[in-house]
């Protein structure tokens, strides 16, 4: 499986991730106005309800796409496999908001972007890797930093940092 690329943990909690989402939304208001919102499934769905909420677009479909698989631990999985496109949407995605989480390497951005090409792709959060796919994203964080949302977590005991044998960064 090799080495991970990730030596950073920066987990999000629900509040920075709606004020995240509101900063984005700010920058959208003033290049609408959108048709609608594409949703790249299953990240981009929170994005999308917040956004849609601010921007007051009641028009939301998805993509649906698989490629980071689960590891042994069930922990967020951070080795990525094959792109899988169980749905996509018809046209070009013009006047439309195509929203993700994040972009990491770019391969779904660059796979989702390759069917709807002149949709506006947004991401709350865009690696250096995958940053020139964004056309508009909220925050840039490292390449070698896992992102943690706040639906992949829950409230437990934290090891003090010179407890830990593997210090993860
Ligand atoms: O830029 P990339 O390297 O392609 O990585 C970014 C993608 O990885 C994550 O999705 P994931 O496939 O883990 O599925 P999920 O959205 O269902 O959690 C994330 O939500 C992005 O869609
Ligand atoms: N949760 C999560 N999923 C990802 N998929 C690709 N990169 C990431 C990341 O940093 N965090
Ligand atoms: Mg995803």
């Amino acid at each position: 499986m090799g080495q991970s690329p990730y030596s950073k943990d920066f987990p999000v909690t629900w509040e920075e991730l709606h004020r995240n989402s509101r900063a984005l939304s700010w920058r959208l208001l003033e290049l609408g106005p959108w048709k609608g919102i594409i949703a790249i499934t299953r990240g981009g769905l929170v994005p999308a309800a917040i956004l849609a909420r601010e921007l007051d677009i009641r028009l939301i479909d998805t993509v649906c796409v698989t490629s980071y698989g689960v590891n042994d631990e069930g922990d967020a999985a951070m080795h990525q496999g094959e792109l899988n496109i169980l749905k996509s949407v018809e046209g070009d995605g013009e006047g439309f908001l195509l929203v993700d989480d994040l972009v990491d390497t770019g391969k779904t951005a660059r796979c989702v972007r390759e069917m709807l090409p002149k949709a506006h792709f947004v991401t709350l959060y865009a690696k250096p890797a995958g940053r020139p796919l964004v056309d508009t994203y909220a925050m840039e964080v490292s390449q070698d930093t896992w992102i943690r949302f706040p639906w992949d977590m829950e409230y437990t005991f934290s090891t003090p940092l010179a407890d830990r044998t593997n210090n993860p960064g």
